[in-house]
Formats: structure tokens, sequence, C-alpha cells
């Protein structure tokens, strides 16, 4: 193992987790979700503590991996999370309420983000997570940037595409997609963003004060 894949293996098994973020973690295995790594886990946690943050939304609950992590040290923060499987989201609320989340504080809703994320209100949210299908990563961005406030984040995790990205053979449509989001980010005044090799890459991109 070379010194860069110990350093992130390291830093992937750092992070502690609650129980059940651990369980939702093994049930998203189970039905062939992949859920944000404990890395990235830890830094949505984090970014939602220092932000205060108190609206978030998120494209991808699956079973509420991510959705717990950006709650964790959260406390006046609710939830908008929109999942397009019935299935996944039913799992999802059963896993917020196994871990107290009150229902107050959360918004699943079941849909496609595409049609979801026009009905929400424009620079609203504090943190705005694309954790869903990469094809259509940068309509999810779009809407993404459009509804967070300014001074507030949009993160994407998966952004380098499991080696994908960074690999000039791979032309496939996803890594395409991600390779074009990241140079719209770089080049835009209004953003600041910075890529960290976290889990499968993490891209968190701030959006500047008008
Ligand atoms: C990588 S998984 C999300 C994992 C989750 N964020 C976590 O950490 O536990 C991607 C999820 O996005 C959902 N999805 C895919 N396309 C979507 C869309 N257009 N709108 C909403 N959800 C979508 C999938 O059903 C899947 O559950």
């Amino acid at each position: 193992m070379s010194k860069i894949e110990r350093n992130w293996q390291f830093a992937e098994q750092y992070p502690t987790e609650t129980e059940p973020i651990v369980a939702a973690r093994r049930l998203s295995l189970e039905l062939g979700i992949e859920p944000v790594s404990r890395s990235t886990a830890a830094h949505l946690s984090g970014y939602a503590a220092v932000m205060r943050a108190s609206a978030i939304c998120e494209i991808g609950t699956g079973v509420g991996v991510s959705g717990l992590s950006l709650l964790r040290h959260a406390p006046q923060a609710t939830l908008t999370s929109i999942e397009i499987e019935p299935e996944f989201l039913r799992e999802a609320r059963a896993t917020f309420v196994g871990a107290g989340v009150a229902a107050s504080r959360l918004r699943l809703i079941e849909g496609d983000a595409r049609h979801v994320m026009p009905r929400l209100n424009l620079a609203a949210y504090d943190i705005v997570l694309i954790d869903a299908n990469p094809e259509q990563l940068l309509e999810h961005f779009e809407y993404a940037l459009g509804v967070t406030r300014p001074g507030g984040v949009v993160v994407v995790p998966g952004a380098l595409g499991h080696g994908r990205v960074a690999d000039p053979a791979a032309r496939d449509e996803a890594t395409q997609a991600m390779r074009d989001l990241l140079a719209i980010v770089a080049e835009s005044p209004a953003i600041s963003p910075a890529l960290s090799p976290a889990g499968d890459g993490l891209l968190t991109v701030v959006r500047l004060d008008a």
C-alpha cells in the first residue's frame, strides 16, 4: 500500500459514528446504495456545526447516512431531503425516527429532484448536498446553487468518480459531467471551490456574497 493510500485509509477510519449512522450504513450496503464515506460524513457534520445551520437540503436521501450526519451537530437544523425511490425513503424515515430526529425537523420528499428543486425557496439553505445520479449533476448543481444562501455551501461527494475523473481515458457521461462541474466552479467569480480526496472526492463550493 502506498503512503497516499495509507493516509486515505487512516483518514477514513478515524471518525467515530453514532449507532444509528452505523446501522444506516449497513442497511445502505444491503440495499445496494453507496452512502457517503465516514470521512465525508464527518465533514458534513462539521460544516453544519460550524455554520450553525438552520436549513439543510439534500438530493439523494438513500436510507439516511448523509442526512443523519448533516443533522448530527446541528440541533436547530431542519432537513429537506429528496429521494426518487419510495422504498429507500420509507427506510430513511424509519432510520430518522429510530435515531430520535423529531418529525418537525424533517421534510422528506419523494420525487425526482429535477422536479422538486424548482419548487424550493431561493437562497434559503445553508448547506445543499448533491448525492444522486451523476449524469444529472449539472442540472442538480444549477438548482442547488440557486437555493443556497450567499455564504452557504453546496457539497458534492463522489467528485473523483472512483479515479475516473483524473483519468483522461475515461469518457463516460458521469465522468464528463463531474469534469464539467469542476471546470465551471473553478472559473466562476461567484464561487469558492475546494476539492478534497475525502471518500471518493469531496467538492465543497461556497456561494460568495453577491
Ligand atoms: C449515492 S445514493 C445516496 C446516499 C445517501 N446520500 C447517503 O449518504 O446515505 C444516491 C441516491 O440518489 C437517488 N436518486 C437518483 N436520482 C435521483 C433524482 N433524480 N432525484 C432524487 N433522488 C435521486 C437514488 O435513488 C439513491 O438513493
